[in-house]
């Protein structure tokens, strides 16, 4: 089994994402750069975070359009697991990989600190691991991770039980104060219709060592390996 990390120029969370899966799990992950065409030989991909090509246009708008984003839609499409984080969130619904779109924080600054998410749904191969309702430590660090859908697709995305992730306070309620960005319906995270392309705005990588304060976001990628070993 292995894990591409996907690399953009200006990502800067692909180190933390492969030394997770490979120092912490013990899983075998490489980087792949932004222009590499076949990804056959892969059985997950992870796009990590950072500024990918400055976020200028809009955050992810420029790496939505290289020539690797093409062959994760290939294996998205045979239904291998893909995990965006933050800005590879931004990357994935550029790409029309996942649906709506993430646009500028409320209160227009970049935003590093911690955050509460509850688990909406163990029904995805990055969750499998959670139970329902688990409320968990994870932090944000964007300026562009306001999650924007119309009411339709909104309604749609709960109808299918694709919103995974959402901004609680720490009791677990998703308050505007838990907020952290003006998300729509407090969206920390969704799943695409097929359940196997994940994006979330939080950061698991930064939360899945004790050291770092919360080891709460280690079974996303804990639940995708799974997820990858039993296909
Ligand atoms: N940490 C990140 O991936 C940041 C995402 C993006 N550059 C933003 O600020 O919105």
């Amino acid at each position: 089994m292995s894990i591409a990390v996907v690399q953009f120029g200006g990502s800067n969370c692909d180190l933390d994402i492969l030394h997770v899966l490979k120092d912490v799990l013990g899983a075998d992950a490489e980087l792949v750069w932004y222009k590499e065409e076949n990804l056959d030989r892969f059985d997950g991909i992870v796009i990590p975070g950072g500024f990918s090509y400055g976020d200028y246009l809009r955050a992810g708008a420029i790496a939505a359009r290289t020539p690797i984003m093409n062959s994760v839609k290939k294996q998205a499409d045979a239904g291998k697991p893909v995990i965006g984080i933050c800005n590879g969130f931004q990357v994935l619904t550029e790409s029309g990989l996942l649906e709506g779109a993430l646009t500028t924080n409320n209160y227009p600054k970049f935003r590093c600190e911690p955050t509460y998410l509850r688990v909406e749904t163990t029904d995805t191969p990055f969750t499998s691991m959670f139970r329902k309702g688990d409320i968990l430590s994870i932090p944000i660090a964007h300026m562009e991770g306001n999650y924007y859908a119309d009411e339709p697709t909104l309604a749609s995305l709960e109808r299918n039980g694709q919103v995974v992730f959402r901004y609680v306070d720490r009791n677990g309620n998703a308050t505007d104060e838990a907020n952290p960005n003006g998300s729509r319906e407090n969206i920390a995270g969704i799943v695409s219709k097929r359940k196997n392309v994940l994006g979330m705005m939080p950061h698991p990588e930064r939360a899945s060592e004790e050291v770092l304060g919360s080891s709460d976001g280690l079974k996303v990628f804990r639940s995708m390996l799974e997820y990858i070993s039993s296909r």
